[in-house]
Protein backbone atom coordinates (compact mmCIF):
# COMPACT_ATOMS: atom_id res chain seq x y z
CA UNK A 1 0.00 0.00 0.00
CA UNK A 2 1.65 3.36 -0.59
CA UNK A 3 2.08 5.81 1.92
CA UNK A 4 -0.31 8.76 1.88
CA UNK A 5 2.06 12.34 0.80
CA UNK A 6 3.14 14.29 3.68
CA UNK A 7 1.32 17.34 4.35
CA UNK A 8 3.16 19.97 1.86
CA UNK A 9 5.41 22.68 4.16
CA UNK A 10 4.01 26.27 4.26
CA UNK A 11 5.61 28.61 2.01
CA UNK A 12 7.46 31.88 2.76
CA UNK A 13 8.67 33.97 0.08
CA UNK A 14 11.35 36.78 2.07
CA UNK A 15 11.51 39.89 0.21
CA UNK A 16 14.85 42.31 1.29
CA UNK A 17 17.03 44.21 -0.73
CA UNK A 18 19.68 43.55 2.12
CA UNK A 19 21.64 40.22 1.15
CA UNK A 20 22.48 39.90 4.58
CA UNK A 21 19.33 40.22 6.24
CA UNK A 22 17.31 38.71 3.48
CA UNK A 23 19.41 35.37 4.25
CA UNK A 24 19.17 36.04 7.99
CA UNK A 25 15.28 35.95 8.02
CA UNK A 26 15.62 32.82 5.63
CA UNK A 27 17.55 30.91 7.97
CA UNK A 28 15.31 31.68 10.90
CA UNK A 29 12.32 30.60 9.20
CA UNK A 30 14.18 27.80 7.11
CA UNK A 31 14.95 26.77 10.61
CA UNK A 32 11.34 26.74 11.72
CA UNK A 33 10.44 24.62 9.07
CA UNK A 34 9.17 26.62 6.26
CA UNK A 35 9.58 26.02 2.45
CA UNK A 36 11.26 29.35 2.20
CA UNK A 37 12.33 31.45 -1.25
CA UNK A 38 14.05 34.76 -1.41
CA UNK A 39 13.62 37.83 -3.99
CA UNK A 40 15.71 41.00 -3.48
CA UNK A 41 13.29 43.42 -4.82
CA UNK A 42 9.32 43.53 -4.98
CA UNK A 43 8.75 43.49 -8.38
CA UNK A 44 11.13 40.12 -8.58
CA UNK A 45 8.31 38.96 -5.71
CA UNK A 46 4.85 39.72 -7.65
CA UNK A 47 6.76 37.58 -10.74
CA UNK A 48 7.21 34.84 -8.22
CA UNK A 49 3.72 34.95 -6.84
CA UNK A 50 2.47 34.96 -9.97
CA UNK A 51 3.15 31.57 -10.52
CA UNK A 52 4.18 29.91 -7.14
CA UNK A 53 2.17 30.01 -3.78
CA UNK A 54 3.95 32.15 -0.93
CA UNK A 55 1.16 31.79 2.10
CA UNK A 56 3.27 34.03 4.08
CA UNK A 57 5.48 37.05 2.52
CA UNK A 58 7.92 38.94 4.58
CA UNK A 59 8.76 42.00 3.05
CA UNK A 60 11.26 44.98 4.31
CA UNK A 61 9.53 47.94 3.69
CA UNK A 62 11.79 50.30 2.41
CA UNK A 63 13.13 48.94 -0.77
CA UNK A 64 14.29 51.26 -4.02
CA UNK A 65 12.27 50.80 -6.92
CA UNK A 66 9.20 49.17 -5.51
CA UNK A 67 8.33 49.77 -1.88
CA UNK A 68 6.74 47.40 0.59
CA UNK A 69 3.76 49.54 0.90
CA UNK A 70 3.16 49.52 -2.90
CA UNK A 71 4.23 45.65 -2.50
CA UNK A 72 1.29 45.20 -0.35
CA UNK A 73 -1.17 47.02 -2.66
CA UNK A 74 0.05 45.31 -5.65
CA UNK A 75 -0.96 41.75 -3.32
CA UNK A 76 -4.54 43.28 -2.64
CA UNK A 77 -5.31 44.40 -6.08
CA UNK A 78 -4.25 41.14 -7.39
CA UNK A 79 -5.70 39.18 -4.81
CA UNK A 80 -3.16 37.28 -4.56
CA UNK A 81 -3.85 34.62 -1.64
CA UNK A 82 -0.93 35.33 0.57
CA UNK A 83 -0.39 36.76 4.32
CA UNK A 84 2.28 40.13 3.65
CA UNK A 85 4.12 40.46 7.19
CA UNK A 86 5.80 43.99 6.86
CA UNK A 87 9.66 44.43 8.29
CA UNK A 88 10.19 48.02 9.40
CA UNK A 89 12.65 50.04 11.02
CA UNK A 90 11.48 52.21 14.22
CA UNK A 91 11.09 55.74 12.05
CA UNK A 92 8.75 53.96 9.37
CA UNK A 93 6.02 52.54 11.90
CA UNK A 94 3.91 54.74 10.40
CA UNK A 95 4.18 53.47 6.72
CA UNK A 96 4.14 50.35 8.18
CA UNK A 97 0.61 51.19 9.88
CA UNK A 98 -0.54 52.50 6.50
CA UNK A 99 0.70 48.63 4.96
CA UNK A 100 -1.46 47.61 7.17
CA UNK A 101 -4.46 49.59 6.54
CA UNK A 102 -3.81 48.54 3.08
CA UNK A 103 -4.10 44.69 3.62
CA UNK A 104 -0.65 43.55 5.38
CA UNK A 105 -1.16 41.49 8.14
CA UNK A 106 1.13 43.10 10.27
CA UNK A 107 4.64 44.44 10.73
CA UNK A 108 7.59 44.04 13.06
CA UNK A 109 9.80 46.36 13.99
CA UNK A 110 13.62 46.00 13.84
CA UNK A 111 15.12 44.53 15.76
CA UNK A 112 13.58 41.64 16.43
CA UNK A 113 14.36 38.02 18.05
CA UNK A 114 14.37 34.87 16.25
CA UNK A 115 10.99 34.24 18.01
CA UNK A 116 9.02 37.16 18.00
CA UNK A 117 9.68 37.07 13.90
CA UNK A 118 8.63 32.95 13.83
CA UNK A 119 5.53 34.03 16.36
CA UNK A 120 4.42 36.27 13.50
CA UNK A 121 4.94 34.37 10.81
CA UNK A 122 3.06 31.64 12.74
CA UNK A 123 -0.18 33.94 13.02
CA UNK A 124 -0.05 34.97 9.67
CA UNK A 125 -0.21 31.58 8.38
CA UNK A 126 -2.91 30.93 10.67
CA UNK A 127 -5.01 33.60 9.15
CA UNK A 128 -4.20 32.69 5.73
CA UNK A 129 -5.38 29.30 7.03
CA UNK A 130 -8.40 30.88 8.20
CA UNK A 131 -9.04 33.12 5.06
CA UNK A 132 -8.69 30.03 2.97
CA UNK A 133 -10.93 27.97 5.15
CA UNK A 134 -13.49 30.80 4.36
CA UNK A 135 -12.97 31.19 1.01
CA UNK A 136 -13.88 27.63 0.17
CA UNK A 137 -17.40 28.24 2.02
CA UNK A 138 -16.66 27.05 5.53
CA UNK A 139 -17.62 28.51 8.57
CA UNK A 140 -14.46 30.34 10.01
CA UNK A 141 -13.25 29.69 13.58
CA UNK A 142 -11.83 32.10 15.68
CA UNK A 143 -8.66 33.75 14.61
CA UNK A 144 -7.35 32.59 17.87
CA UNK A 145 -6.93 29.29 19.96
CA UNK A 146 -6.49 29.54 23.69
CA UNK A 147 -5.54 26.12 24.75
CA UNK A 148 -5.51 24.34 28.51
CA UNK A 149 -7.40 22.36 30.51
CA UNK A 150 -6.19 23.27 33.84
CA UNK A 151 -8.09 25.01 36.43
CA UNK A 152 -5.99 28.09 36.05
CA UNK A 153 -7.21 28.49 32.12
CA UNK A 154 -10.54 27.12 32.88
CA UNK A 155 -11.09 30.35 35.71
CA UNK A 156 -9.53 32.49 32.95
CA UNK A 157 -11.61 31.31 30.12
CA UNK A 158 -14.81 32.04 32.41
CA UNK A 159 -13.71 35.52 32.97
CA UNK A 160 -12.76 36.28 29.38
CA UNK A 161 -16.07 35.64 28.71
CA UNK A 162 -17.57 37.41 30.96
CA UNK A 163 -15.32 40.13 30.24
CA UNK A 164 -15.92 40.17 26.39
CA UNK A 165 -19.52 40.69 26.86
CA UNK A 166 -18.97 43.94 27.91
CA UNK A 167 -17.39 47.20 26.56
CA UNK A 168 -15.38 48.23 29.86
CA UNK A 169 -11.11 48.88 29.26
CA UNK A 170 -8.99 45.68 30.77
CA UNK A 171 -5.70 45.81 32.11
CA UNK A 172 -3.81 42.10 31.32
CA UNK A 173 -1.38 41.49 33.32
CA UNK A 174 1.03 38.60 33.93
CA UNK A 175 4.81 37.39 33.35
CA UNK A 176 6.77 37.75 29.68
CA UNK A 177 5.75 35.51 27.67
CA UNK A 178 2.37 33.72 29.12
CA UNK A 179 0.31 34.75 26.39
CA UNK A 180 -1.30 37.90 27.39
CA UNK A 181 -1.62 39.21 23.95
CA UNK A 182 -3.15 36.03 22.85
CA UNK A 183 -5.96 36.77 25.97
CA UNK A 184 -6.36 40.38 24.41
CA UNK A 185 -6.97 38.61 21.00
CA UNK A 186 -9.13 36.22 22.46
CA UNK A 187 -11.54 39.03 23.83
CA UNK A 188 -11.20 41.05 20.84
CA UNK A 189 -12.22 37.74 18.99
CA UNK A 190 -15.36 37.00 22.10
CA UNK A 191 -16.81 40.58 22.12
CA UNK A 192 -19.24 42.47 19.49
CA UNK A 193 -16.06 44.24 18.35
CA UNK A 194 -14.91 40.79 16.84
CA UNK A 195 -15.73 42.05 13.20
CA UNK A 196 -13.52 45.01 13.59
CA UNK A 197 -10.31 46.14 13.23
CA UNK A 198 -7.65 44.55 16.47
CA UNK A 199 -4.95 46.75 16.46
CA UNK A 200 -2.23 46.30 18.34
CA UNK A 201 0.96 49.52 19.72
CA UNK A 202 3.47 48.55 20.90
CA UNK A 203 4.51 50.98 23.87
CA UNK A 204 7.82 50.56 24.55
CA UNK A 205 8.76 52.24 21.06
CA UNK A 206 5.61 54.61 21.11
CA UNK A 207 7.84 56.38 24.21
CA UNK A 208 11.05 56.73 22.56
CA UNK A 209 10.32 57.54 19.10
CA UNK A 210 6.70 57.74 18.10
CA UNK A 211 4.60 60.86 19.13
CA UNK A 212 1.44 62.13 19.84
CA UNK A 213 0.61 61.93 16.83
CA UNK A 214 1.07 58.12 16.33
CA UNK A 215 -1.83 57.52 18.82
CA UNK A 216 -4.25 60.44 18.00
CA UNK A 217 -2.77 60.93 14.05
CA UNK A 218 -2.40 64.64 12.77
CA UNK A 219 -3.84 67.22 10.16
CA UNK A 220 -1.10 68.29 7.60
CA UNK A 221 1.02 71.08 8.19
CA UNK A 222 0.46 70.45 12.11
CA UNK A 223 4.56 70.57 12.37
CA UNK A 224 7.47 70.74 10.28
CA UNK A 225 7.71 67.35 8.20
CA UNK A 226 3.44 66.82 8.67
CA UNK A 227 2.91 67.36 4.48
CA UNK A 228 0.33 64.98 4.64
CA UNK A 229 -3.04 64.05 6.88
CA UNK A 230 -1.72 60.84 9.00
CA UNK A 231 -4.30 58.14 10.61
CA UNK A 232 -3.43 57.31 14.59
CA UNK A 233 -4.06 54.56 16.31
CA UNK A 234 -7.14 55.26 18.27
CA UNK A 235 -8.99 56.01 14.21
CA UNK A 236 -7.50 52.74 12.94
CA UNK A 237 -8.60 50.95 15.30
CA UNK A 238 -12.44 52.18 15.43
CA UNK A 239 -15.48 49.88 15.72
CA UNK A 240 -12.55 47.53 17.48
CA UNK A 241 -10.02 47.08 20.04
CA UNK A 242 -7.02 48.96 20.14
CA UNK A 243 -4.49 46.63 22.45
CA UNK A 244 -1.75 48.93 24.73
CA UNK A 245 1.14 46.45 24.95
CA UNK A 246 3.40 47.25 27.59
CA UNK A 247 1.56 50.40 29.07
CA UNK A 248 3.92 51.17 31.94
CA UNK A 249 6.20 52.76 29.26
CA UNK A 250 4.24 55.07 28.01
CA UNK A 251 5.19 58.61 28.80
CA UNK A 252 4.23 61.15 30.96
CA UNK A 253 2.82 63.39 28.47
CA UNK A 254 1.28 60.96 26.94
CA UNK A 255 -0.04 59.22 29.96
CA UNK A 256 -2.18 62.48 30.63
CA UNK A 257 -3.21 62.44 26.71
CA UNK A 258 -4.78 58.79 26.88
CA UNK A 259 -6.20 59.36 30.51
CA UNK A 260 -8.03 62.03 29.08
CA UNK A 261 -9.30 59.82 25.63
CA UNK A 262 -10.27 57.40 28.11
CA UNK A 263 -12.87 59.61 30.66
CA UNK A 264 -14.02 61.36 27.72
CA UNK A 265 -14.10 59.26 24.91
CA UNK A 266 -13.22 61.70 21.97
CA UNK A 267 -9.78 62.70 20.85
CA UNK A 268 -8.09 65.29 18.35
CA UNK A 269 -5.90 64.85 15.58
CA UNK A 270 -2.38 66.89 16.73
CA UNK A 271 -3.36 70.08 15.11
CA UNK A 272 -7.08 69.92 14.91
CA UNK A 273 -9.56 71.62 17.38
CA UNK A 274 -11.93 69.08 16.30
CA UNK A 275 -13.01 66.14 18.40
CA UNK A 276 -13.21 63.07 16.99
CA UNK A 277 -15.28 60.03 19.10
CA UNK A 278 -13.24 56.93 20.26
CA UNK A 279 -15.19 54.36 19.33
CA UNK A 280 -12.40 51.82 20.68
CA UNK A 281 -12.27 49.40 23.20
CA UNK A 282 -9.06 49.51 24.96
CA UNK A 283 -6.93 46.59 26.27
CA UNK A 284 -3.65 47.15 27.92
CA UNK A 285 -1.06 44.62 28.90
CA UNK A 286 1.98 44.80 31.73
CA UNK A 287 4.50 42.49 33.17
CA UNK A 288 4.90 45.05 35.69
CA UNK A 289 3.50 45.40 39.30
CA UNK A 290 1.78 48.57 37.76
CA UNK A 291 0.82 49.50 42.05
CA UNK A 292 4.33 49.36 42.41
CA UNK A 293 5.02 51.95 39.41
CA UNK A 294 2.38 54.23 40.83
CA UNK A 295 3.97 53.96 44.10
CA UNK A 296 7.32 54.70 42.57
CA UNK A 297 5.48 57.64 40.51
CA UNK A 298 6.44 56.25 37.55
CA UNK A 299 2.80 55.61 36.19
CA UNK A 300 -0.06 57.52 36.91
CA UNK A 301 -2.81 56.45 39.57
CA UNK A 302 -5.87 58.18 38.18
CA UNK A 303 -4.61 56.11 34.73
CA UNK A 304 -4.02 52.89 36.99
CA UNK A 305 -7.63 53.57 37.87
CA UNK A 306 -8.96 54.17 34.35
CA UNK A 307 -7.06 50.88 32.77
CA UNK A 308 -7.59 49.04 35.93
CA UNK A 309 -11.35 48.71 35.76
CA UNK A 310 -11.15 45.65 34.88
CA UNK A 311 -7.88 43.44 35.55
CA UNK A 312 -7.20 39.87 34.31
CA UNK A 313 -3.89 38.11 35.90
CA UNK A 314 -2.39 35.63 33.05
CA UNK A 315 -1.34 32.59 35.16
CA UNK A 316 2.30 31.49 34.73
CA UNK A 317 2.74 28.36 32.61
CA UNK A 318 4.52 26.54 35.50
CA UNK A 319 1.14 26.79 37.78
CA UNK A 320 -1.32 25.26 34.78
CA UNK A 321 0.11 21.77 35.39
CA UNK A 322 -0.80 19.26 32.84
CA UNK A 323 -1.49 22.13 30.30
CA UNK A 324 2.17 22.35 29.66
CA UNK A 325 1.97 18.61 28.15
CA UNK A 326 -0.77 19.54 26.29
CA UNK A 327 0.40 22.59 24.69
CA UNK A 328 3.74 20.79 24.30
CA UNK A 329 1.76 18.15 21.81
CA UNK A 330 -0.32 20.74 20.05
CA UNK A 331 3.35 23.04 19.15
CA UNK A 332 4.90 19.35 18.10
CA UNK A 333 1.99 18.74 15.52
CA UNK A 334 2.32 22.22 13.95
CA UNK A 335 5.98 22.06 13.91
CA UNK A 336 6.08 18.83 12.25
CA UNK A 337 3.32 19.50 9.71
CA UNK A 338 5.83 22.58 8.73
CA UNK A 339 8.72 20.36 8.33
CA UNK A 340 6.20 17.74 6.63
CA UNK A 341 6.58 14.90 8.87
CA UNK A 342 4.61 12.70 11.23
CA UNK A 343 3.81 14.20 14.60
CA UNK A 344 6.47 12.68 17.19
CA UNK A 345 5.07 11.67 20.43
CA UNK A 346 6.82 12.90 23.76
CA UNK A 347 8.94 9.96 25.27
CA UNK A 348 7.49 9.58 29.02
CA UNK A 349 11.28 10.84 30.49
CA UNK A 350 10.45 14.15 28.30
CA UNK A 351 6.91 14.35 29.92
CA UNK A 352 8.29 14.76 33.09
CA UNK A 353 11.20 16.75 32.65
CA UNK A 354 8.41 19.26 30.81
CA UNK A 355 6.17 18.78 34.01
CA UNK A 356 9.04 19.89 36.19
CA UNK A 357 10.78 22.65 34.95
CA UNK A 358 9.71 26.14 35.93
CA UNK A 359 9.10 27.91 32.48
CA UNK A 360 10.41 31.28 33.14
CA UNK A 361 9.61 32.27 29.86
CA UNK A 362 6.53 30.67 29.62
CA UNK A 363 4.42 29.49 26.66
CA UNK A 364 6.97 31.14 24.57
CA UNK A 365 9.56 29.81 26.10
CA UNK A 366 7.66 26.41 25.17
CA UNK A 367 7.01 26.31 22.23
CA UNK A 368 10.53 27.72 20.91
CA UNK A 369 12.15 24.90 23.01
CA UNK A 370 9.59 22.19 21.58
CA UNK A 371 9.60 23.63 17.59
CA UNK A 372 14.08 23.51 18.08
CA UNK A 373 13.50 19.61 19.46
CA UNK A 374 11.45 18.93 16.61
CA UNK A 375 13.27 20.11 13.84
CA UNK A 376 16.55 19.16 15.22
CA UNK A 377 14.68 15.39 16.64
CA UNK A 378 14.34 12.18 14.12
CA UNK A 379 11.00 11.42 13.94
CA UNK A 380 9.54 9.37 16.05
CA UNK A 381 9.71 10.27 19.56
CA UNK A 382 10.67 13.61 21.46
CA UNK A 383 13.44 11.94 23.52
CA UNK A 384 14.17 13.74 26.92
CA UNK A 385 18.05 14.40 25.80
CA UNK A 386 16.76 16.51 22.81
CA UNK A 387 15.05 18.74 25.02
CA UNK A 388 17.25 18.83 28.29
CA UNK A 389 20.09 21.52 26.90
CA UNK A 390 17.27 23.98 25.87
CA UNK A 391 16.19 23.74 29.83
CA UNK A 392 19.83 23.47 31.12
CA UNK A 393 19.18 27.66 32.42
CA UNK A 394 15.88 26.09 34.64
CA UNK A 395 15.14 24.90 37.68
CA UNK A 396 13.37 21.94 38.52
CA UNK A 397 9.58 22.99 40.16
CA UNK A 398 9.65 23.94 43.32
CA UNK A 399 6.90 23.38 45.75
CA UNK A 400 4.26 26.47 45.20
CA UNK A 401 4.94 29.25 47.33
CA UNK A 402 2.17 30.76 49.46
CA UNK A 403 1.88 33.68 47.33
CA UNK A 404 1.25 32.04 43.88
CA UNK A 405 -2.10 30.39 45.67
CA UNK A 406 -5.46 32.13 44.88
CA UNK A 407 -6.02 33.05 48.65
CA UNK A 408 -7.26 36.01 50.10
CA UNK A 409 -8.16 37.66 53.48
CA UNK A 410 -11.94 37.44 53.83
CA UNK A 411 -12.05 34.23 52.84
CA UNK A 412 -13.19 31.28 55.26
CA UNK A 413 -10.39 28.84 56.14
CA UNK A 414 -12.38 25.56 53.79
CA UNK A 415 -12.08 27.95 50.54
CA UNK A 416 -8.11 28.66 51.40
CA UNK A 417 -7.36 25.22 51.90
CA UNK A 418 -9.20 23.86 48.33
CA UNK A 419 -7.39 26.58 46.60
CA UNK A 420 -4.62 25.32 47.97
CA UNK A 421 -4.69 22.10 47.48
CA UNK A 422 -6.03 22.43 43.81
CA UNK A 423 -2.70 24.78 43.43
CA UNK A 424 -0.88 22.31 44.17
CA UNK A 425 -2.46 19.56 42.35
CA UNK A 426 -1.99 21.48 39.19
CA UNK A 427 1.01 22.87 40.40
CA UNK A 428 2.13 18.76 39.73
CA UNK A 429 -0.07 17.99 36.98
CA UNK A 430 -2.56 16.46 38.94
CA UNK A 431 0.17 13.80 40.26
CA UNK A 432 -1.68 12.71 43.66
CA UNK A 433 1.53 11.56 45.60
CA UNK A 434 3.52 14.45 44.60
CA UNK A 435 0.72 16.87 45.80
CA UNK A 436 -0.08 14.79 48.85
CA UNK A 437 3.89 14.90 49.58
CA UNK A 438 4.35 19.35 49.02
CA UNK A 439 1.39 19.27 51.40
CA UNK A 440 2.49 17.35 54.04
CA UNK A 441 -0.59 15.04 53.98
CA UNK A 442 -1.05 11.50 53.19
CA UNK A 443 -2.36 10.53 49.71
CA UNK A 444 -5.63 9.03 51.05
CA UNK A 445 -6.17 12.10 53.11
CA UNK A 446 -5.60 14.37 50.01
CA UNK A 447 -7.80 11.56 48.05
CA UNK A 448 -10.88 11.48 50.58
CA UNK A 449 -11.00 15.82 50.24
CA UNK A 450 -10.89 15.67 46.79
CA UNK A 451 -13.55 13.43 46.67
CA UNK A 452 -15.37 15.63 49.15
CA UNK A 453 -14.96 18.49 46.56
CA UNK A 454 -16.33 16.40 43.95
CA UNK A 455 -14.03 14.88 41.88
CA UNK A 456 -14.22 11.66 40.20
CA UNK A 457 -11.77 9.39 41.80
CA UNK A 458 -8.83 10.33 38.75
CA UNK A 459 -10.48 13.13 36.85
CA UNK A 460 -7.75 15.54 37.68
CA UNK A 461 -5.09 13.64 36.68
CA UNK A 462 -3.40 14.31 33.26
CA UNK A 463 0.11 13.17 34.17
CA UNK A 464 1.56 10.76 31.89
CA UNK A 465 3.26 9.81 34.64
CA UNK A 466 0.91 8.89 36.59
N1 LIG B 1 -2.87 29.19 26.03
C1 LIG B 1 -2.17 29.24 24.90
N2 LIG B 1 -2.44 28.39 23.89
C2 LIG B 1 -1.73 28.40 22.74
N3 LIG B 1 -0.71 29.25 22.50
C3 LIG B 1 -0.40 30.13 23.44
C4 LIG B 1 -1.10 30.18 24.70
N4 LIG B 1 -0.56 31.17 25.44
C5 LIG B 1 0.42 31.72 24.71
N5 LIG B 1 0.54 31.11 23.51
C6 LIG B 1 1.53 31.41 22.46
O1 LIG B 1 2.75 31.77 23.13
C7 LIG B 1 3.39 32.87 22.48
C8 LIG B 1 3.52 34.04 23.46
O2 LIG B 1 2.23 34.56 23.76
P1 LIG B 1 1.94 36.15 23.87
O3 LIG B 1 2.73 36.90 22.85
O4 LIG B 1 0.46 36.33 23.87
O5 LIG B 1 2.55 36.42 25.31
P2 LIG B 1 2.74 37.81 26.09
O6 LIG B 1 2.44 37.53 27.50
O7 LIG B 1 1.93 38.88 25.41
O8 LIG B 1 4.30 38.05 25.86
P3 LIG B 1 5.18 39.38 26.20
O9 LIG B 1 5.10 39.57 27.68
O10 LIG B 1 6.56 39.01 25.75
O11 LIG B 1 4.57 40.49 25.41
C9 LIG B 1 2.53 33.19 21.27
O12 LIG B 1 3.05 32.48 20.16
C10 LIG B 1 1.16 32.67 21.65
O13 LIG B 1 0.39 32.34 20.51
Amino acid sequence: MSQPAPPSKPSVLVVDDHAAARQSVADVLGCAGYAVRTCSSAVEALNVLRDARADVVVSDLQMPGMSGLELVREVERRRIPSAVLMITAHASVSTAVEAMRSGAFDYLEKPFDAGKLEDCVARALDRRRIEARSERGAAAPGEVEMLGESEAMRRLRDQIERIARTDETVLICGESGVGKELVARTLHAQSRRGAGPFVGLNCPVLSEQLTESELFGHCRGAFTGADADRVGRFEQASGGSLLLDEVTEINPALQAKLLRVLQERVFERVGSSQSTPADVRVLATTNRDLQTEVSAGRFREDLYFRLAVVPIEVPPLRSRGGDVLLLAERFAASASQRLGRPTPTLEPAASQLLLDYTWPGNVRELHNVITRACVLGEEGELAESLLRPWLAGGRAAAPPQPSSVPAAVGQSLAEAERRLIEATLDRFGGHRARTAEALGIGVRTLSGKLRDYGYAPREKSYSKAG
